[in-house]
């Protein structure tokens, strides 16, 4: 196998169990050196639990993750932490510090690091540098974080839910700019939004009860287990050159979870 072949993340039979239960259970997955994976799944699947045990942030009950080939749970932190980029959920710094200074933090040491000015100059938000981080809101926030983890230029990023906390704007700059870097880079993003998954994500993970229950393209939008999952009937409508999903409820409580 060439290099350039060997997965960029791999997980063997991952699992990671809460209260007697596995919230990720067997996963086996295979992500190559490039590309911009979704992953989506109703609340409680494990998304959240799954991007963390490949970050290396958890340590499965069993299984394993790889990284470049080579096993993440006996590797540095530091050479973890130069090849993987990480976006939670929420993100509160210990110390309230300027965005700046918050920027320049992450930046340190980084051969190809642009000044902190330069970073939020050119994600627009050059405003918020001398402001205090715990004066931002979530959406701002987010925005200043992703800017920073981007600078940092990981060769794979794993964000949960970036854009949770975004307004319709800046949500759909979020997640072109994600899947752009999808061309060059690792992109996996965890995220509710099924409709912006399939339009701008080639590759579609769907996560039900800690398992795998879909992994492909946009043919995925026709499977009849993407409503079992989410239990509700998707109206597939055409807006060419896309479909869109239109959930309805079901009538009965015929589904199963
Ligand atoms: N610290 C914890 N202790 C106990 N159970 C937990 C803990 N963290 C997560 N869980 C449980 O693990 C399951 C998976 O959670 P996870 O956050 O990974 O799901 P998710 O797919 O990201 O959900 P959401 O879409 O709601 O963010 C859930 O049932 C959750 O209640």
């Amino acid at each position: 196998m060439t290099t350039a072949s060997v997965p960029r993340l791999q997980a063997h039979g991952l699992t990671l169990r809460r209260r007697g239960r596995a919230v990720v259970d067997g996963v086996d997955l295979a992500l190559p050196a490039r590309g911009a994976v979704a992953l989506v799944g109703p609340n409680g699947a494990g998304k959240s639990t799954l991007l963390s045990l490949l970050a290396g942030l958890l340590a499965p009950h069993a299984g394993r993750v790889l990284l470049d080939g080579a096993d993440l749970a006996s590797m540095p932190v530091a050479r973890r932490a130069q090849a993987m980029g990480f976006m939670p959920q929420h993100f509160a710094p210990h110390w309230d510090l300027r965005v700046d200074e918050l920027v320049a933090m992450r930046l340190q040491g980084q051969q190809a690091a642009r000044d902190a000015g330069a970073v939020l100059q050119q994600a627009g938000l050059a405003a918020f540098a001398a402001r205090h981080w715990s004066t931002l809101s979530g959406g701002e926030q987010a925005r200043a974080l992703l800017a920073t983890v981007l600078a940092t230029d990981p060769p794979a990023l794993l964000a949960d839910e970036p854009g949770a906390a975004l307004d319709v704007r800046h949500r759909l700059a979020l997640v072109e700019a994600l899947a752009a870097r999808g061309r060059e880079r690792l992109v996996v993003v965890a995220m509710h939004d099924l409709d912006l998954a399939f339009q701008h994500f080639a590759r579609v993970i769907v996560l039900d009860r800690g398992r795998i229950a879909l992994d492909g393209g946009a043919e995925l939008l026709h499977a009849p287990a993407l409503d079992a999952v989410f239990g509700v009937h998707f109206e597939r409508v055409a807006v060419p050159p896309h479909t869109l999903l239109r959930a309805h409820r079901l009538q009965r409580a015929d589904h199963a979870h």
